[in-house]
């Protein structure tokens, strides 16, 4: 997906809960298993941003610098291998990040100063917070490469959609089919709902609509 506003646009009102069940449907990995939302009410999507870092010896490596060839309304996705003993983002980023329009970070690992996003209004996705600095501890290694996330393959330009739940990752050239199906998920959900308050019983109105099967992986016809 190149157009970034076009991928925000069209996950409008996609929870990470119907994309990751549409996944599933389509047998496709994607949800990001052990990364949070920073703060509830939050979400995000739009195209991937990635960054791989590595581990540095005492001295010489930093965190950020990338920071400048980030597009508009991209999702910055950072891969530190889930090391929560240093960081890999903070304040003077998510202000940066604030100003320049980018959607959103989600990082397999930490940040701090997470107050300042929390002031700035700019969403975060992480395996924790803590304040020691990455700096002299890691660097970056690639930026716009695959990376793997708790076994999911991300690349460049995949739609990264999150909120309340988490962090789902779908394949650009599968992301029309999974909004298609995750939009029909929503709505059998909702009309399972209301068949409930209705004055269905809830296996009723779960039987009457299929919900059970929902998320189960269909055979390719
Ligand atoms: O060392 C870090 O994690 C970066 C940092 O604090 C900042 O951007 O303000
Ligand atoms: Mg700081």
């Amino acid at each position: 997906m190149s157009d970034p506003t076009a991928a925000s646009r069209l996950a409008a009102g996609l929870s990470t809960a119907s994309v990751s069940d549409a996944l599933d449907s389509l047998g496709l990995p994607g949800s990001l298993h052990g990364i949070g939302a920073l703060r509830q009410g939050q979400r995000t999507a739009g195209p991937v941003f990635t960054v791989t870092y590595e581990p540095v010896g005492e001295t010489g490596g930093t965190v950020g610098d990338f920071l400048d060839d980030v597009p508009a309304g991209a999702v910055v996705l950072i891969d530190n291998a889930g090391r929560t003993d240093c960081t890999v983002w903070g304040g003077i980023m998510s202000r940066t990040a604030r100003e320049r329009g980018i959607a959103g970070t989600v990082i397999h690992g930490a940040c701090r100063d997470v107050a300042v996003a929390a002031a700035a209004g700019y969403p975060i996705w992480s395996v924790s917070r803590f304040m020691r600095t990455g700096k002299d501890r890691v660097r970056v290694a690639a930026v716009q490469a695959a990376v793997t996330i708790g076994g999911v393959l991300v690349h460049p330009g995949d739609v990264l959609v999150a909120d309340d739940d988490g962090a789902v990752a779908v394949p650009a050239g599968r992301w029309d089919e999974v909004a298609d199906i995750a939009r029909r998920i929503d709505r059998v959900e909702e009309a399972v709902v209301e068949a409930v308050l209705g004055g269905a019983t809830l296996a009723e109105a779960r039987a009457r609509h299929g919900y059970h099967s929902l998320q189960t992986r269909k055979d390719p016809s």
